[in-house]
C-alpha cells in the first residue's frame, strides 16, 4: 500500500496547477525534474451531464498515465488513472460526484467498471465513449507513437458510395492545420466503419460552458462572447469551402458543432451558411436561448397519456423550420434590450 501524502480536491471550474513555483502554483512539489508550472487539473461538466477531469502538460520533462509518457498536450483523466510527475509524486485519480445523487442526464453514459481495449492501426481505443452524434460514436483513445490521448470518432457506413464521400471529405480537412480547427490525424477503414482519429478536446462543449458556468446566467458577457468569436471566425476564414469541421475555441479547449444551414455559394471567404451558424451561435452566447429552437418540447407524460408523441415532434419541428425560412428571430425581449453592443448584429 503506497504512502498517502495530500489528498488534491477538484471542484467544478476552479483549476489546480502543480508544479515547483510557489507563486504560480495551487500545489507545489520541489523536485528538481519538475517545471515551474508543470501541468494543470480541470474539472468541467460533460455534454452528457457527467464530469471531466483533464490535466494539461506544460512541462519540460513531460508526465506519465499509466505508464505511458504524455507530453505538452491535454489528457482526460478517467476513474483509477495514474499519472506520475517525472522521478515524483504518483497521483490516483478517483472520482467523487459530490453534487446531487441524481444522474445529471439520463444520457449520461455510465463507463464501464473494467474499461476495455481494442486496438484499431496503431491506435488503442478504449469503452471510455466521449459522446454520440447523429453519425457517429466518439471514444477516447491513445495514441501510443505520439505520447497522446485522441478522440475516435467512428461512423458506421453501409454502402461504398458513402465511404468514398466521407473520405473524400476527410481528406481534405485533413489538410488544414489551424489553432482554431479541431485537427484530423489519421483514418482507418474497414467493411463496417470508417475511423476518424481526432485532436481531443478536453474542456466539453460550447453550450455547456454557455449554460453551466456563466455569471449571467444562461449566457456569457459580451466581452467574452466577442473573445469566442473572434476564435470562431478565425478557424471558419481558414476553413473556407468544407462542408462539416469542428472549430475548436483553443484558450478553452472548446469544441463547436456546425449548425444545419442553407444552402453555400462559393463567393464569400466564409461560407454563408458558416456565418448563419456563427450567428446562431453568437445569439445563444448573448441570449443564452436558441434563435429559432426555442418552443417547448413534448414532455413524456404525452407518451403516458397515448398522444402520437412522433407528431408533436414533426410539429414542434415544422414551426423550427418556419422561423428559419422567415428569419422570425427575436429581438424585443430580454436580455437584448441591455444588450447594446449587441445589437448590431442580426440573424437575417
Ligand atoms: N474531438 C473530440 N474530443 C472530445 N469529444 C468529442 C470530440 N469529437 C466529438 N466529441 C464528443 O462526441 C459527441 C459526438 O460527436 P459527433 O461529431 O459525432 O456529433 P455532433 O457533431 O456532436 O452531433 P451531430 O453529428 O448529430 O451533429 C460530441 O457531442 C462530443 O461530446
Amino acid at each position: 500500500m503506497p504512502n498517502i501524502i495530500a489528498v488534491i480536491h477538484l471542484t467544478l471550474n476552479k483549476p489546480i496547477v502543480i508544479g515547483r513555483n510557489p507563486e504560480l502554483c495551487s500545489y507545489v512539489v520541489t523536485d528538481a525534474l519538475v517545471s515551474g508550472v508543470h501541468c494543470k487539473l480541470y474539472a468541467v461538466r460533460s455534454p452528457c451531464g457527467g464530469i471531466i477531469i483533464s490535466c494539461q502538460d506544460v512541462s519540460r520533462n513531460g508526465i506519465l498515465l499509466n505508464g505511458q509518457c504524455i507530453r505538452k498536450t491535454s489528457i482526460i483523466l478517467m476513474d483509477g488513472d495514474m499519472f506520475q510527475l517525472p522521478n515524483s509524486l504518483v497521483f490516483t485519480c478517483i472520482h467523487i460526484w459530490l453534487g446531487s445523487a441524481e444522474k445529471l442526464s439520463l444520457f449520461e453514459p455510465t463507463p464501464p467498471l473494467q474499461p476495455i481495449h481494442k486496438r484499431i492501426g496503431k491506435y488503442v481505443v478504449t469503452s471510455q465513449c466521449l459522446g454520440t452524434g447523429s453519425f457517429a460514436t466518439v471514444h477516447l483513445t491513445l495514441d501510443p507513437d505520439n505520447h497522446r490521448q485522441v478522440a475516435c470518432k467512428s461512423i458506421r457506413t453501409k454502402r461504398d458510395s458513402e465511404v468514398g464521400q466521407v473520405m473524400k471529405e476527410v481528406r481534405i480537412l485533413m489538410t488544414l492545420k489551424h489553432p482554431n480547427i479541431n485537427e484530423i490525424y489519421d483514418t482507418e477503414e474497414n467493411k463496417k466503419f470508417i475511423h476518424i482519429f481526432l485532436q481531443l478536446c478536453t474542456g466539453g462543449d460550447l453550450f455547456t460552458y454557455i449554460t453551466n458556468y456563466s455569471a449571467e446566467g444562461n449566457r456569457i458577457c459580451e466581452a467574452e462572447a466577442k473573445y469566442i468569436m473572434y476564435q470562431l471566425l478565425k478557424g471558419l476564414n481558414r476553413k473556407t469551402s468544407f462542408s462539416t469541421v469542428q472549430a475548436l475555441i483553443l484558450a478553452f479547449s472548446l469544441q463547436i458543432s456546425d449548425l444545419p444551414a442553407p444552402t453555400r455559394t462559393r463567393k464569400h471567404s466564409i461560407m454563408p451558411s458558416d456565418c448563419w451558424s456563427a450567428g446562431v451561435i453568437l445569439y445563444i452566447m448573448l441570449s443564452g436561448s436558441h434563435p429559432f429552437d426555442n418552443e417547448p418540447r413534448p414532455s413524456s407524460c404525452s407518451v403516458i397519456w397515448g398522444e402520437n408523441s412522433h407528431q408533436s415532434y414533426a410539429n414542434v419541428d415544422i414551426k423550427v423550420k418556419q422561423k428559419i425560412i422567415y428569419a422570425d428571430v427575436e429581438y424585443h425581449q430580454d436580455p437584448w434590450k441591455e444588450l447594446e453592443d449587441g445589437m448590431y448584429f442580426k440573424i437575417q
